[in-house]
Formats: structure tokens, C-alpha cells, sequence
């Protein structure tokens, strides 16, 4: 039974130094400091549970998200749970329908980023409150209400709400089946974890020994600053993993659409499965056209964490520009929205393999995608969720993988809860961790 009336809602800015050991760097962002707007709501319910909720950003700037947060945060407040997941479509409409924040949106940038901190916390409220992880509180959860949380606005064209029950009714044969296999064997992984672009050849050579090691099998590497780096480093990590692992490449819109082509025409011969954002993640027809010339060369296209909202990704599926369709659940509204990208991707029969890494995207996407294997896709072929091996230390409930596979999280909730002692020292600049490298700095 959901309880309490939302009494209080705090949001912090918590960063991590990551850009010091070249951790996360890309051909766009070179020095990324992985942070969070962390969200925490609080219940007037005698059981003090509360609800976290994340966002990722990349140090600066978090303070703008948390400026928005705060913003939104009067559609929250004094709300109760059960009067906001009782209706969630519209709640989720309040808060993107804002008559005044809307305009620096809509639903799309920092205001719809702070979106999806506040509702990510609403879920984890949600589901701690039932007693279950967000995957086993979708996967239980009757079609109709999973409908009714979903925003139809600006989809109907190729998602109705009748359309959507149909998928979801679909999927009820074989779930209790599919629910099995994946507590015994997990959702398959690949590890972006070895080759950021700032690392060394040796780093390189080294994380990927260790992960061949630990049985990965698919892996991840940075393209796009400079074509002959990117021949040598993809020659390393082909000849390191052999022909036949699987091996994606990711440019993070570096280039204009002609050089796309061009620059991947020359990295073919390493036989990547994907390219992932070759130019703007705005561009939707850019995508076809790259799409066209790389599809017959074996190379697909795969975007998404950079996808404004569900009617970005409703243009790519038209316009057939991805192969491999990215969800991100902290950029998106949500579980609300991610609902409707995953739906409309079934419809499309374009696998689903979602963004994750970061700071705790992996724990929220994880809840995502086994879900949506359950009750939506109902099939691994050419799917797999992204996996990158750092920060889960400061969560309470962090990822666990074994075999190269997200093994479904048993606690109750979204696994968005940080530990408060990570929290407190790397709060943004006031944190011990901050004092000290702000001080070096000045120094
Ligand atoms: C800046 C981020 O680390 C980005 O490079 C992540 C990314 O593109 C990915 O994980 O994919
Ligand atoms: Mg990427």
C-alpha cells in the first residue's frame, strides 16, 4: 500500500574527480568529472522510508540542474504518494507541463534532466514502499496501469495507448519463464570500462587482459578525435580480444555527416557492431544517411544518451537512422518515459541497448532493461546493456555482474539510495573531497 504525503525534498551537488584519471573521457568530453543532482524525498509516513533520485551530469553545471530541481520541487510537495502514482500520466504532465519552466524546456535540456532526478525519486519512494525493486514492481504490475503512466502526447502517430496494451498484453505469455532465467542467468553486458579515450595504450592493454579475463566478451571503445589513434587503438583491442568478440565504437558526436562516413569507411576492417553518435545527437536525418552508407558496410548505428526526450527517439525510429536504440534512464522522464521509448522500439523491432555508466546509470537502467526482456521484448538477440565499472562503491545497493551479466537486484526500490558518508564528502565544493583539490589548486 502506498502511504504518506511528500514532506520534503532535498537535492545535492555530488561530484566525483574523475577526470583525473582520464575515466570517462571521450572525443567531446575530455575532462569529465561524473556527478549527480541527488534528490532525496521525504514522506510524513511513520516508516521513514525515503525516496533518492539521480541525474548525471559532468561536474559543471550540476549546480544549474540543482537550481531546477528546486524549481519543480512545488509539484512534489505536499502531494500524496498514492494521489501522484494513482495518476502518473498526469503528474508527469504536471511537472513538463509547467506554464513557465516549460519554456526553457520543454522536456528537453537541464529542465527535463531535473525531471527525471525528482521522478527517479518518486519511483524509488514507490517501490521501496511495495517492498520490491522497480523491475519486479513493472514486471507485476497489470498492463493497464503500466499504460497509465505513460505521456501518449506526441506519439500517438506511432504509439497509441491501444497499441501499447496490445505489446504489453503480448508480453504476458512466458513472463513467469523469462523472470527465471533472468534471476538465474542476468541480462548480458558489455564493458566500456577499457578504453576511454584519455587512456594510455597501456591502460589500455591492460583493462582489456582483465576483462577477457573476467569473462567480457563485448567491449566498448572511444573513437573520433584523431583517425590514426583510432587505428592504432582499435588494432590493439581486435588483436587483444580476437575475431570474434564483439567490439563497438563510440564517437560522441564528433563528426559533420560526410566525415562520419568517411572516418568509419577506414575502422570497417575492425568490424565494429555500432557506431554510436557519429554527429548531432539533434540530427535525425544525418543519422539515415549515415545509417544508409554504413549498414551495408556491417556497421550499425546506435544512439540515444543524448536523445532530448520520446519524440527524438519516435523520428529516429521513422526515419530507420538507428539500428540499436540507447535509452538513458536519468536523461529521460524517467521510468514514465522510458515506458514509451521501449514500447515504440518493439513496435519498430529495433533492439533496445541501453546507456548506462556514469554514476549510477547502470543501477537505475538495469531495472530498466530486465523489465523490459520480461514483459516487453522478450528476446536477447543483439542486445545488451552498456557496463562501466566505477563509482557503485557509493551506492548502498550497487550493480552486481556475474558472468558478464547485470544479475537482477533483490532490494526494494530504483537502487538510486548513495551512501550518505560518499554523499557528504563529495558534495560540491564544500565536501572534504572537494576542500582538499580546490585548495591544491589555488596552491
Ligand atoms: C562523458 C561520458 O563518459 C561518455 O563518454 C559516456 C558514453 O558515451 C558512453 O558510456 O557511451
Ligand atoms: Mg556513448
Amino acid at each position: 500500500m502506498v502511504r504518506g504525503r511528500i514532506s520534503r525534498l532535498s537535492v545535492r551537488d555530488v561530484r566525483f574527480p574523475t577526470s583525473l584519471g582520464g575515466h570517462g573521457s571521450d572525443a567531446m568530453h575530455t575532462d569529465p568529472d561524473y556527478s549527480t543532482a541527488y534528490v532525496v524525498i521525504e514522506t510524513d509516513a511513520e516508516d521513514g522510508i525515503k525516496g533518492c533520485g539521480i541525474t548525471f551530469t559532468l561536474g559543471k553545471g550540476t549546480e544549474v540542474v540543482v537550481c531546477a530541481v528546486n524549481a519543480l520541487a512545488h509539484h512534489v510537495l505536499n502531494k500524496d504518494l498514492k494521489d501522484i502514482v494513482g495518476d502518473f500520466r498526469g503528474f508527469y504532465r504536471q511537472l513538463t507541463s509547467d506554464g513557465q519552466l516549460r519554456w526553457i524546456g520543454p522536456e528537453k535540456g537541464v529542465v527535463h534532466l531535473a525531471t527525471a532526478a525528482v521522478l527517479n525519486a518518486v519511483w524509488d519512494l514507490w517501490a521501496k514502499q511495495e517492498g520490491k525493486p522497480v523491475w519486479k514492481l513493472l514486471v507485476d504490475m497489470d498492463p493497464r496501469t503500466l499504460v497509465s503512466c505513460i505521456d501518449f502526447r506526441y506519439i500517438t502517430d506511432v504509439l497509441t495507448e491501444e497499441d501499447a496494451l496490445e505489446i504489453l498484453q503480448k508480453g504476458q505469455v512466458g513472463k513467469k519463464e523469462r523472470e527465471k532465467q533472468m534471476l538465474a542467468q542476468g541480462y548480458p553486458a558489455y564493458t566500456t570500462s577499457c578504453a576511454w579515450l584519455g587512456y594510455s595504450d597501456d591502460t589500455l592493454k591492460q583493462l582489456c587482459a582483465q576483462a577477457l579475463k573476467d569473462g567480457w566478451t563485448r567491449f566498448k571503445v572511444k573513437v573520433g578525435a584523431d583517425l590514426q589513434d583510432d587505428v592504432r587503438r582499435c588494432q590493439i583491442i581486435r588483436d587483444m580480444i580476437g575475431p570474434e568478440k564483439t567490439l563497438m565504437m563510440d564517437a560522441n558526436q564528433r563528426w559533420d555527416v560526410p566525415e562520419a562516413v568517411e572516418w568509419m569507411s577506414k575502422l570497417a576492417k575492425f568490424k565494429p557492431l555500432w557506431i554510436e553518435e557519429p554527429t548531432s545527437p539533434d540530427d535525425i536525418l544525418g543519422h539515415a544517411a549515415i545509417s544508409k552508407a554504413l549498414v551495408p558496410l556491417g556497421i550499425g548505428i546506435a544512439t540515444g544518451e543524448q536523445c532530448h526526450n520520446r519524440v527524438i527517439f519516435k523520428q529516429l525510429l521513422q526515419a530507420k537512422a538507428l539500428q540499436f536504440l540507447q535509452i538513458d534512464s536519468c536523461r529521460l522522464g524517467s521510468v514514465n518515459e522510458n515506458l514509451s521509448v521501449l514500447l515504440m522500439a518493439k513496435k519498430f523491432e529495433i533492439p533496445v541497448c541501453p546507456h548506462a555508466g556514469g554514476v549510477g546509470l547502470c543501477e537505475l537502467v538495469q531495472h530498466l532493461i530486465i523489465f523490459d526482456y520480461i514483459s516487453v521484448s522478450a528476446c536477447l538477440k543483439n542486445r545488451m546493456c552498456e557496463y562501466v565499472d566505477h563509482l557503485h562503491e557509493h551506492f548502498k545497493y550497487p550493480v552486481m555482474i556475474q558472468r558478464a551479466s547485470y544479475m537482477p537486484p533483490k532490494d526494494p526500490g530504483y537502487s538510486t539510495e548513495m551512501k550518505e558518508d560518499s554523499v557528504k564528502k563529495h558534495q560540491y565544493p564544500e565536501g572534504e573531497v572537494w576542500k582538499k583539490l580546490l585548495a591544491a589548486q589555488e596552491n
